[in-house]
């Protein structure tokens, strides 16, 4: 039977009975701690502060007793920030380095975390925060187990809590940009759910709502996408006023014009005093975070790997080629590409993005009348199609895929050697969400752009990801300028293309 209840009441955050000396102790405790913070302009010391009554989490004692050089090595290792925007003096935590150092917790939630080594960076330092009830920004490269981040506090809480009175009413929700990316988070929930006997369920467009509607009577966890959770909101057949746990993945697109007013009007009925809201993203431009501020609760931002409002950083693991060319070039030299990766014994999956979905399908005829094994994924395609193609591309069937943006984002496909790009996306943070889709979890991965004049508006923001990842910056693409334009186009990008020989194809759409 699929276990369902509320996350923690309120009740759990409230203090224990305490002596008056313990209060004196407590705000001297407190005043220290808010001294120190101050004097670091709101960015934490992680230091061997244990627990906190008023959070429901306790640090594991063994994680208390490491040597506080340890930690501090781990941090400055990964380079992790911390910064805590509350003015409260709020505990601070120490970063769960090692799985022997999760809080205990009523089944064996943990199990599957044994075909991992240790934590990933975010996850360790993400974790303590959101298991003691922090609204959590959580900036980290692509690949880097932001899931896992985010999915497991959110199964702890959802088995931690007792509630199992009817109606069942969806305690967590977890937002994403695309029906693939949300079937994916599902996908990963459901293998710690199922050990947890939790009720996942995931609601996407493009198929019918009848069995959606069904599924929702019963779930605790409801992934989704934005457009298709609004629909069934509106008709009643979900309430999210017990909503507890809110998370929107890849959250720069989320608050981007396109989704905002959804997103709003889904959270409409749980207020922010009674939700936990935690945002996650490899990227996380300045033109969204003053609007994600509003729907958070003194949130505490963790970035790996240096300053997220500086310029879009991309895995440092990818090798990230870019070849200026001719426009006319880019098909011969596209096959030229596959010709190298697809002809030996064991082709290599190689991804290749398109800006418009016309474009798309004319890429993927060219590879196919050339003989490789390809498929495509683009938004006009059914949704039975699209998950059918991904799946061809996972299973190795097909070791071309041709996809717009809407495979940017997220998507977690084994063994991608090499990302290419046709066409340039309409924004440097979409190029390091595509060339994210190789090197995960801690793989090399390659990366090659076909650049042309056409994008030179962009050749600054990308002379910068490529200096920040430590690559070569060709001659060619330092001719077109170093300048990084600010971000105009609310839905498209700053900028808006002339694409030359195919007018007429439209721009990509995400889901709804
Ligand atoms: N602690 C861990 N150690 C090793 N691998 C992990 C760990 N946690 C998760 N993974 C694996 O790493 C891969 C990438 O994880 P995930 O898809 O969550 O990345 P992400 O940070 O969300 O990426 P993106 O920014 O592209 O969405 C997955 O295959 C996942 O199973």
């Amino acid at each position: 039977m699929a276990k369902r209840g509320n996350l923690a009441e309120p009740t759990e955050l409230r203090p224990a009975k305490k002596s008056k000396s313990d209060d004196k102790k407590e705000k001297k405790e407190k005043k220290d701690k808010k001294d120190k913070k101050d004097k670091n302009n709101g960015e934490k010391t992680v230091e061997a502060s244990s627990s906190d009554e008023q959070t429901g989490y306790t640090q594991a004692s063994a994680l208390t007793d490491l040597p506080q050089s340890q930690i501090d090595q781990f941090l400055e290792e990964n380079v992790i920030k911390i910064t805590d925007s509350s003015t409260e003096a709020a505990p601070s935590f120490r970063p769960i380095i090692s799985f022997d150092y999760l809080p205990p917790c009523n089944e064996d939630l943990y199990a599957p975390l044994k075909a991992f080594p240790a934590p990933s960076p975010i996850q360790a330092a993400t974790w303590p925060l959101l298991f003691a009830g922090r609204d959590v920004i959580g900036i980290a490269e692509t690949g880097s187990g932001k899931t896992l981040g985010f999915g497991l506090p959110c199964l702890k809480k959802l088995l931690d809590s007792k509630r199992t009175r009817k109606p069942y009413h969806p305690t967590a929700v977890i937002i994403s940009p695309t029906r693939e990316l949300a079937m994916q988070i599902y996908d990963q929930l459901v293998k710690f759910s199922h050990v947890a006997k939790a009720d996942v369920t995931c609601i996407f467009g493009g198929v019918g709502k009848d069995e959606q509607r069904v599924a929702l009577k019963t779930a605790a966890i409801v992934v989704a996408t934005p457009g298709r959770l609004k629909d069934l909101q509106n008709d009643e057949s979900v309430n999210l006023s017990k909503v507890k746990y809110l998370v929107l993945d890849e959250a720069d697109r989320m608050l981007d014009k396109g989704f905002e007013q959804d997103i709003k009007d889904i959270i409409a009925p749980m207020p922010v005093s009674r939700r936990q809201t935690v945002m996650f993203t490899a990227t996380w431009p300045k033109s969204v975070q003053a609007l994600a501020a509003t729907f958070m609760n003194s949130p505490v931002t963790v970035t790996i790997g240096g300053d997220p409002s500086a310029d879009p950083r991309a895995n440092t693991r990818i090798k990230q080629d870019v070849e200026v060319l001719d426009g006319r070039e880019k098909e011969n030299r596209l096959i030229q590409l596959l010709n190298r990766s697809q002809r030996g014994q064991n082709p290599e999956k190689v991804l290749v993005f398109c800006l418009y979905k016309k474009e798309a399908m004319r890429i993927e005829r060219l590879i196919k009348m050339k003989g490789f094994k390809v498929a495509g994924i683009h938004g006009d395609l059914n949704q039975s199609d699209r998950f059918r193609n991904l799946e061809a591309f996972k299973s190795g069937a097909a070791t071309v895929l041709v996809a717009t943006d809407v495979a940017a984002r997220g998507l977690d496909i084994p063994a991608v050697m090499l990302v290419i790009n046709v066409t340039f996306p309409l924004t440097v943070e979409d190029y390091v969400h595509r060339i994210g889709r190789t090197g995960r979890a801690g793989a090399t991965g390659h990366a090659i752009t076909l650049f042309t004049e056409q994008d030179k508006a962009l050749s600054g923001g990308l002379i910068n990801v490529l200096k920040a990842a430590k690559q070569d910056v060709p001659e060619s693409l330092l001719k077109f300028g170093t300048t990084v334009k600010k971000k105009q186009h609310d839905a498209y990008g700053a900028f808006f293309k002339d694409i030359g020989t195919d007018k007429k194809a439209t721009k990509i759409t995400f889901d709804d």
